[in-house]
């Protein structure tokens, strides 16, 4: 395709996506469904100039005010993924200029929104909690993750994965905490490789990988996911059972539990017991009252750990969506727990980096449940052989009058500080 051409589509789904009528990867999925002639490489372009443009808003926007021409082609000029001397082929001499000019200004004379790029009041949020180190995250959110893989241990061992990939020519590293993990260079096409159709390798960051090995589910053991989705965790706990016992996928949305079955089907995995529930409190959940060894409740949450991936989020997300997530948050985890047995292990998980979908919750749900007894995350890590899991922890955020800490220390990752998504998990036993 032409430069030019290229631009312009470009722009075309820049003003789509900024409509925030659907989240963007499903706006960039259908754009390729209606223009099915794109190339591999004229799809990256555009979906990583959209991407870019959500990325930085903020920034692009303020400069956008100069130049000339519609708004969402200087938006796509911006954030264009390709060589310069390529999109300097797709411009006329006044936006070379004007493209020379925005260059040219240094990261230190932008206003602090220009810089961070966050709606005023995450920025909030994440700068009360950071201190300082708020740049450093705001900085990291601002470019693509990594391709993380989780190798199914039920079909083969890590090194002999990343043998195979090599050979297929994908580079990759075994991930530095959890033993699952490898990460990718770049965005290879996976879903050609021989791993991936005989379901060795499943997508899936490292910070996910950790949730579902904090769970500890083991052979013959009845285990609960809780909101299962379309079944990341479900998957990788199947695999820590070796495909023994039970395994319920539960979730609200069928459809989500549908995408799980093609992937369960690769997995050779044969426990996982996948089913629709209407609510938190539905009676499937109330006959399993007290029968299960582990349940995971990786709740529904804003996601704004996940800026990296899920840039628009951060646009579409607003602060009275969190408080109302807040209050389904503890009302599943709390229906949940009646599922824990005696001695059984309760996970609870988002991957949200506010303390209001985290900490709180937790605190609450102990202040309500002292049958549960919170578990120290960074030991528990540290028995699972996790390396450096003191690092992946923070230490609850109530100190009573005598100086004690209540609630246990909690898995906290940041992209920042850990290269992962930014989640939460608290754990708890069950007197
Ligand atoms: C964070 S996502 C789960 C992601 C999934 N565990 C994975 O690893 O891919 C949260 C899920 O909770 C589900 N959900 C929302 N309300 C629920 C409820 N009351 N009971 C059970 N699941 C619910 C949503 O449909 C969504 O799939």
């Amino acid at each position: 395709m032409h430069p030019k051409a290229l631009l312009d589509a470009c722009a075309d789904l820049v003003r789509l996506v900024l409509q925030f009528e659907h989240p963007a990867d499903a706006v960039v999925s259908r754009y390729f469904r209606e223009h099915r002639s794109l190339g591999p490489r004229e799809r990256a372009t555009l979906a990583e100039t959209a991407f870019a443009v959500l990325r930085k808003k903020l920034l692009f926007e303020q400069l956008a005010r100069s130049g000339s021409g519609p708004k969402e082609r200087k938006l796509a000029i911006l954030g264009f993924f390709g060589p310069r001397d390529f999109l300097a082929a797709a411009l006329n001499d006044t936006e070379k200029k004007w493209l020379a000019t925005c260059d040219s200004i240094p990261a230190d004379a932008l206003m602090a929104p220009h810089r961070h790029n966050l709606p005023e009041w995450m920025a909030q949020a994440l700068q009360a909690q950071l201190g300082d180190d708020f740049w450093a995250l705001a900085e990291n959110l601002q470019q693509a993750g990594t391709l993380d893989l989780r190798v199914n241990t039920l079909q083969a061992k890590r090194n002999e994965i990343q043998k195979e990939l090599a050979q297929a020519g994908i580079a990759s590293e075994p991930t530095p905490y959890s033993p699952w993990g490898l990460r990718l260079q770049g965005k290879p096409a996976l879903q050609k490789t021989d791993a991936f159709t005989r379901g060795a390798i499943e997508v899936q960051d490292e910070g996910s990988q950790l949730l579902a090995l904090l769970v500890d589910a083991h052979r013959g053991e009845m285990v609960v996911d809780f909101c299962a989705g379309a079944g990341g965790k479900t998957l990788a706990l199947g695999a820590s059972m070796r495909s023994t016992g039970r395994l319920y996928a539960f979730d609200v949305s069928g459809h989500r539990l549908d995408a799980l079955k093609p992937r369960m089907a690769r997995s050779g995995l044969s426990n996982v017991h996948p089913a629709a529930i209407a609510h938190e409190r539905d009676d499937r959940v109330k006959r399993l009252a007290g029968k299960i060894d582990r349940v995971l409740v990786d709740a529904p949450c804003s996601g704004l750990g996940t800026l990296r991936r899920n840039p628009d989020l951060k646009w579409r997300q607003k602060p009275q969506a969190v408080q109302e997530l807040t209050e389904k948050q503890l009302a599943i985890l709390q229906s949940a727990s009646r599922m824990v047995k005696s001695g059984g292990r309760l996970v609870y998980a988002t991957c949200s980096v506010l303390p209001e979908e985290n900490e709180l919750i937790a605190q609450a749900f102990s202040a309500a449940n002292p049958d549960f007894v919170p578990l120290n995350a960074a030991q528990e890590l540290e028995r699972l052989k996790v390396p450096g899991a003191d690092g992946l922890c923070a230490p609850a955020m109530t100190v009573a009058e005598d100086g004690t800490r209540s609630g246990g220390d909690f898995l906290r990752l940041w992209p920042h500080r850990h290269g992962t998504d930014g989640f939460f998990a608290a754990a708890w036993t069950r007197k």
